[in-house]
């Protein structure tokens, strides 16, 4: 985003001319929510503060009882002539009384440290004392390329992304400080391999495809049935052709269009997976972690088709039990998996997320409230402000599933993993309050329609 501000500028437009669209467009946003209750601004000292002085300004124009609280003296030529234009008082930030909406305009993406601990308990006193709350650009005190917090941030109402999406908006701690996410337009587009997660576009079968040809997927199962049987159903539900469950043993359960097929043994598994109509297969689910887990992961990397690996057998694969990683698998490790698979790597969660899609060769799923989606080339898609809901047993079994579903379908495995993360984001949005993982895949079909 600096970059492309900074070429936007070279290219003719003024530096105040950027801040005033910005500064407009979040006044629009403000204004739309908030109508012509009281508002406080506070300003920082860079171009952030000068944003705010813009949107006061525009506010007030518009009838809006507006104050200014400011952090110290304007410190750049453009928040200069921001604060000129201001006809209105400037109050020192910690004498501001509170007002019902509060615009945080004290730092932006300058901020190189955390605020003072006077300034960072001033503003969260404000914030919480207001009912409606906007963090412009960010919240002041968010690390922007990590989401990390550099002072304590109190949970602002709306984040108003300024021209575009920053690390900290999508990733954890910062995301959490932000309910919800408004991107203005600022005429300034800065084209990136790395972006949120937008949704999907997905189609119908053609009217002369069959079942085979829809995608054939294969779920490995192991010793705890559940996993697996909750990842054939929601792969049942992805919109594949046809599911078959590798049964360790002959447990039952499940929607009956599934097809179970008792393999036992590494040989029976081997002769299962041999099938060249096989578009995706799955293993982790509930594979366990002993010897005739590692035998059955072991056929599983041998044979050839494309690949979605979660849970036991990531855990499997780090203990180097079973080679290297295969490359041109789909990974889905939560936190401890991607640590122990990894190893605790320094920077932000894109980065780490993008370092080992890149060092393994696979398409990585970084799962958590954040989300990663990275692939070897350097993309990378992130998916944040899920339902927390869930955080409950299952649903990374759902999620995987899925992604060996839409693998099968697309052919394609960063699509596959996207629309995978999409649809179980979403269908969790549709499952309401205190679902559990079974809850979600019965959400899968109106999830998918919404995008058809
Ligand atoms: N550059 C541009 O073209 C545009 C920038 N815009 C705004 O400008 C912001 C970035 O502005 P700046 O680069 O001036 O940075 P900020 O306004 O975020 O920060 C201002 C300065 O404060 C100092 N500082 C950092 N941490 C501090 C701390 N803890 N306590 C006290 N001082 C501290 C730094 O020297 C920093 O440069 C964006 O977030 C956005 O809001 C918009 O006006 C649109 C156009
Ligand atoms: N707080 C949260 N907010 C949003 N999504 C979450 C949260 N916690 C977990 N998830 C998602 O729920 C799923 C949990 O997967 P996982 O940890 O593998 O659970 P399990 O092994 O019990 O199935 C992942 O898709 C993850 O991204
Ligand atoms: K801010």
């Amino acid at each position: 985003m600096r970059a492309a501000e900074q070429a936007v500028i070279a290219s003719g437009v003024p530096e105040y001319d950027l801040m005033e669209r910005a500064g407009a467009a979040a006044a629009e946003i403000v204004w739309r929510a908030g109508g012509s209750r009281d508002v406080l601004v506070l300003c920082g000292p860079g171009n952030n503060g000068g944003d705010g002085f813009v949107i006061a300004r525009i506010l007030r124009a518009k009838g809006v009882p507006v104050r200014v609280a400011a952090l110290g003296e304007s410190r750049t030529a453009s928040s200069l002539r921001a604060r000129a234009a201001w006809a209105g008082p400037v109050e020192p930030l910690q004498d501001a009384q509170p007002a019902g909406q509060l615009v945080d305009a004290l730092f932006g993406t300058g901020l190189t440290r955390g605020l003072d601990p006077q300034a960072a308990t001033e503003l969260g006193r404000l914030v919480d004392l207001a009912s409606h709350s906007y963090a412009i650009d960010l919240p002041s005190g968010v690390e922007t390329d990590s989401g990390a917090l550099l002072s304590p941030v109190p949970r602002f109402g709306v984040g108003i992304a300024l021209g575009a999406w920053k690390p900290a908006h999508l990733l954890y701690p910062a995301a959490g400080r932000m309910e919800r996410l408004q991107c203005a337009e600022i005429g300034v587009a800065a084209p990136s391999d790395v972006g949120r997660l937008a949704p999907p576009s997905l189609h119908p079968p053609a009217g002369d495809e069959h079942k085979y040809s829809r995608g054939l997927v294969a779920v490995v199962g192991g010793e705890m049935a559940g996993a697996s049987l909750l990842a054939s159903h929601a792969a049942a539900r992805s919109g594949a052709g046809m599911v078959r469950r590798m049964a360790a043993a002959m447990e039952t359960g499940g929607p009956d269009a599934i097809v179970t097929i008792g393999a036992q043994t590494a040989a029976e598994v081997e002769r299962a997976l041999d099938d060249r109509r096989l578009a995706a297969v799955l293993a982790g689910p509930g594979l366990g972690r002993d010897d005739r887990a590692r035998e059955r992961l072991n056929i599983v990397l041998q044979s050839g088709h494309p690949l979605v690996l979660d849970a036991d057998a990531l855990n499997i694969l780090s203990e180097g039990g079973a080679g290297p990683l295969p490359a041109g698998a789909i990974l889905t490790p939560h936190e401890a998996e991607f640590t122990r698979l990894f190893g605790d790597r320094s920077g932000s969660k894109i980065d780490r997320a993008l370092e080992a899609a890149r060092r393994s060769r696979c398409i990585v799923v970084y799962k958590g409230a954040d989300t990663v989606i990275a692939a070897p080339d350097g993309r990378a898609r992130i998916a944040s402000h899920a339902s927390s809901w869930l955080s409950t047993a299952g649903t990374g079994d759902v999620l995987a599933g899925l992604v060996a579903g839409r693998l099968a379908v697309t052919r394609d495995a960063l699509r596959a993993a996207c629309e995978a993360v999409w649809l179980h984001g979403e269908a969790a949005r549709r499952a309401g309050a205190a679902f559990i993982a079974d809850d979600l895949i019965e959400r899968l079909p109106g999830a998918i329609a919404r995008r058809l």
